[in-house]
């Protein structure tokens, strides 16, 4: 039960919290590495600084799950038979291709070997969540699996406008208890920071394959918006301007947010379990 490979990183808590951090990932291996366009372009769309942002989690007694490879290898928040997240509108697949801007990832004849990598880097992320909830449910009746996201601001290719700061995601209300929902948004209300539920982002694979809340496994989404805790260029980025740098006085208005909602997932946790 504990042996993953390297790549994956368990921290085991005592409460009734798992986080699981699927794209902050920025581990190439070199055979794949070898096939694609650049390595600023294969990064491009990480979660830049989540684990930084969420390091206080562990405090909290909440066990944290991460994968150091990234979502360009393969994508651990993608369905692994290959179904969209979005049928017949632009997303990014199992093992993506594109950027969310459409930008090619591979040279010119390459591609992805996908059964290889799902073997490789998606099942073992997968063991060691599902440890991780099976685990932490069966000690406590009642787990909230957190899953912690962020995305520029601004994508045409996939949203029109300027993306809310808070973007929660429950499988359009179906992965988590509606009290806990609505207590995560009259958080997020009571910020300067603006917040959409079930909108454009509704959860993917992880929120919707694990959430289960008869099963007392509450799954939540929460997918930020890059400037809400990190200095971002609205528009167009390059490798001048992206990803920015970690500033934690920039961030310390999300984090104080962030502190709260996950204060709260624990509370509703315990009165369930
Ligand atoms: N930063 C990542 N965003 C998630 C969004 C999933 C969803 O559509 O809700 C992803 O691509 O996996």
């Amino acid at each position: 039960m504990t042996d993953h490979p390297s790549f994956i990183t368990v921290h085991r808590g005592s409460a009734p919290l798992v986080l699981s951090l699927p794209h902050t990932g920025t581990d190439i291996p070199d055979a794949i590495a070898d096939d694609l366009v650049s390595p600023w372009l294969a990064r491009k769309d990480c979660d830049w600084w989540i684990e930084t942002l969420y390091d206080f989690a562990a405090g909290l007694g909440a066990s944290v799950v991460r994968t150091s490879i990234s979502r360009t290898a393969i994508d651990v928040n993608r369905d692994p038979s290959g179904v969209s997240l979005y049928p017949g509108q632009a997303t990014t697949e199992l093992c993506p291709t594109t950027t969310f801007d459409g930008e090619p990832l591979y040279r010119e004849g390459k591609g992805p070997d996908v059964a290889a990598r799902r073997q490789a880097y998606f099942d073992p992320y997968h063991a060691a969540l599902s440890a991780e909830i099976e685990r932490v449910r069966s000690a406590h009746g009642t787990v909230v699996l957190y899953d912690c996201h962020s995305i520029r601001s601004v994508i045409p290719r996939l949203f029109e406008g300027t993306l809310p700061n808070f973007n929660l995601g429950t499988n359009s209300g179906m992965s988590c208890a509606p009290d806990l929902l609505a207590t995560i948004e009259a958080i997020c209300d009571a910020t300067e920071f603006s917040r959409v539920s079930n909108g454009r982002f509704k959860g993917g694979y992880i929120t919707r394959h694990y959430g289960a809340p008869e099963r007392g496994v509450h799954a939540v989404q929460m997918e930020l918006a890059c400037r809400t805790y990190m200095p971002e260029t609205l528009g167009p980025v390059d490798r001048t301007n992206w990803p920015s740098d970690f500033d934690p006085a920039y961030a310390a208005p999300a984090r104080a947010a962030l502190t709260d909602i996950l204060t709260a997932c624990l509370v509703f946790a315990r009165s369930h379990a």
